[in-house]
């Protein structure tokens, strides 16, 4: 099942064209994995498809009311910027607004996947950048919808955490969600996400499994980088070398 479909999708910024043809599916059961250089338009795909800037084309999620849009997609921008000093287990349970209810299961959850415990009482200002970014992930979470789109979900946190909260977006796949993230770091996209689109000056370069991807001709054209890439027992290895 589609839970988020682009039909030539074109945004402009500036009278400048910096999504252009945007074409794709996204459906339950994927981590896909929204790869590029700076500026290739990868925030601006995310929120032209949620509607938060203009743009041409079709996008399924603005077919849904507010209200509708909102239980079916949650949305992580890459500003993790919190206003006010309420406690995190508050600014969590913000993520069920959507759903007018008070079950606080699925916020006890959402602490606990983003190993949050021992911080749920201390207001979410008071936090190192790290966590808050898992905090607002989450509020995320505690949304349930079927469909999460995350802007570079991962930026900032420290190793363990980066792997855990990747984790977390493949345990989410596995449960029928679909799952939406840019990320600059290529090797963990490669060991956590199904399916990579690559993103250069605003079009589509390469959409499919990370292996098929992450070819040396589209890292030389797309990155601008030579990679080692190695397939283990401990699963694919990728490590960028060297610029070209
Ligand atoms: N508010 C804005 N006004 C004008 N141009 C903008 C604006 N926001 C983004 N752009 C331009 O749109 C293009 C795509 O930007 P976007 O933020 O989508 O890139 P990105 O792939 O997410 O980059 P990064 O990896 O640095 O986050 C860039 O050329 C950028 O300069």
């Amino acid at each position: 099942m589609s839970l988020l479909t682009l039909t030539d999708l074109k945004s402009f910024r500036r009278d400048r064209i910096v999504l252009d043809g945007i074409s794709l599916h996204i459906a339950a059961g994927e981590v896909v994995g929204l790869i590029g250089r700076n500026g290739a338009g990868k925030t601006t795909l995310m929120r032209a498809a949620l509607g938060l800037i203009p743009f041409s084309g079709y996008s399924s999620l603005m077919q849904m009311g507010p209200r509708l849009r909102a239980r079916h997609v949650a949305w992580l921008p890459q500003s993790r910027e919190i206003a006010w000093p309420i406690s995190v287990e508050a600014l969590v349970a913000l993520g069920r607004l959507p759903h007018e209810d008070t079950d606080p299961a699925p916020v006890t959850a959402a602490l606990h996947r983003m190993d949050l415990e021992a911080l749920r009482h201390r207001p979410a200002t008071e936090l190192s950048g790290g966590e808050q970014a898992r905090v607002l992930i989450a509020r995320t979470l505690a949304q349930q919808a079927p469909l999460l789109m995350a802007d570079e979900p991962v930026a900032g946190l420290d190793p363990a955490h980066q792997i855990a909260t990747m984790q977390v977006l493949g345990d989410l796949a596995r449960g029928g969600h679909g799952v939406l993230v840019s990320i600059h770091d290529l090797g963990l996209a490669v060991r956590h996400c199904t399916r990579l689109i690559a993103l250069d000056q605003g079009r589509i370069a390469a959409d499919g499994p990370p292996r098929e991807v992450l070819t040396p001709a589209l890292l030389h054209r797309v990155f601008g980088i030579t990679a080692h890439f190695e397939e283990t027992p401990q699963g694919p290895i990728f490590q960028p070398l060297g610029t070209v």
